[in-house]
């Protein structure tokens, strides 16, 4: 396993524009990442440069303090999974499985534990003998993963969308195995996803990008807490915070209209602020008051969409409590009430 390094990395397909504009980042050493962003922001750009797939215009990467910039993937001991299946069709579950560590010379009975683990990890042992070939999408997809798990001495395992093919339900059983993976053979693992709901139920740390440049990289508490910017504060969470234009007054910073206000810094600058906060974090009862406009439901909670003076806004509440056209009171504690200037986390 190995910490990597990304040391002012920065790449351009030659076309005028940054698929990854300049960046510095380290993953530890046995750390579970999550690379989260839309289509084309450059997830795949940055996997492919870390597995020797992609060189960078610029910058340099490193493994355990070893630059591997000029290296090929085979001789950065990488393990890539893709969003495709790969298996060797005239080899069975067990081959598959075996085949890296064959190709490395790994002793026969080391082979034989090592598949034996990996495959009733992932539900395989049943299949060891069947013809990979035989087998639905995704226990395809299964046997890749089981590839991509099975070397011991591999730097990273580096997953590119594995999960997009594997039905929905055995999405959720299978971010768990990989996470008993990672602890129990120590694997630094990094997953590509747009999936918000699957960087955060996988990664310690999850890494959002947008148009080429990693926007904000946290624990998914910090991502939910403490948006870096509006775009991470709409992007992570299910309803997405509300965000509502504020202006200063003095010493306060507030939403006209609404009652919702907070202290502003004393730096503040007067214009583009936004006070924020998440539908999670407003409770029943208080000064401020809102009609609702929409119910929906999820779960055990019903969202309220509220109307509040000029704003719109979504807050959490009981299922079942409140109807349209109700007057709800709430309030939001200070300390969970964000304040942006031009989009940035300022407080
Ligand atoms: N081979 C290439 N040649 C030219 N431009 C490319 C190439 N590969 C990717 N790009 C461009 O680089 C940018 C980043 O692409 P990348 O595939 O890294 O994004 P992504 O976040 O992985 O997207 P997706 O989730 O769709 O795979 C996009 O604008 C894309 O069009």
């Amino acid at each position: 396993m190995a910490e990597i390094r990304l040391a002012k990395l920065a790449h351009s397909y030659g076309n005028g524009t940054n698929a990854l504009k300049p960046l510095d980042m380290t993953w530890r050493d046995g750390g579970t990442y999550a690379l989260l962003g839309p289509s084309g922001c450059g997830k795949s750009t940055m996997l492919n440069i870390i597995s020797g797939l992609l060189k960078p215009s610029e910058g340099r990467v490193l493994f355990d303090g070893q630059d591997v910039t000029d290296k090929d993937t085979g001789a950065r001991n990488i393990a890539q999974v893709f969003q495709v299946p790969v298996i060797y069709r005239s080899m069975t579950v067990g081959e598959n499985l075996a085949f890296p560590l064959v190709c490395r010379r790994v002793p026969t009975p080391r082979i034989k534990a090592r598949v034996e683990a990996i495959a009733e990890r992932l539900g395989l042992s049943r299949h060891l003998n069947s013809r990979a070939v035989a087998l639905t999408a995704d226990q395809k997809q299964l046997i890749s993963l089981g590839r991509g798990l099975v070397r011991e001495d591999v730097s990273a395992v580096l997953l590119d969308e594995p999960l997009t093919v594997i039905d929905p339900q055995m999405k959720f059983e299978l971010r768990k195995i990989l996470k008993d993976i990672n602890r129990e053979f120590r694997l630094t693992m990094v997953l590509v996803t747009h999936d918000q709901n699957e960087a955060l139920t996988f990664a310690d740390t999850v890494v959002v990008m947008n148009h080429g440049e990693v926007i904000q990289a946290g624990t998914p508490q910090e991502l939910f807490e403490r948006p870096a910017t509006t775009h991470v504060g709409t992007f992570i969470g299910s309803p997405a915070m509300n965000f509502l234009p504020a202006v200063r007054e003095g010493d306060r910073v507030l939403v006209p209209g609404a009652g919702l206000s907070r202290t502003a810094p004393a730096d503040l600058p007067t214009t583009d602020l936004t006070l924020a906060f998440r539908p999670e974090h407003a409770v029943a009862g208080g000064p401020l008051a809102g009609t609702v406009t929409r119910i929906w439901f999820e779960g055990a909670d019903q969202v309220l969409a509220l109307s509040v003076g000029d704003a719109s806004l979504r807050i959490r509440a009981v299922a079942g409590a409140e109807t349209v056209g109700a007057i709800v009171r709430f309030d939001v504690p200070q300390d969970c009430l964000r304040l942006y200037h031009q989009g940035r986390l300022v407080a």
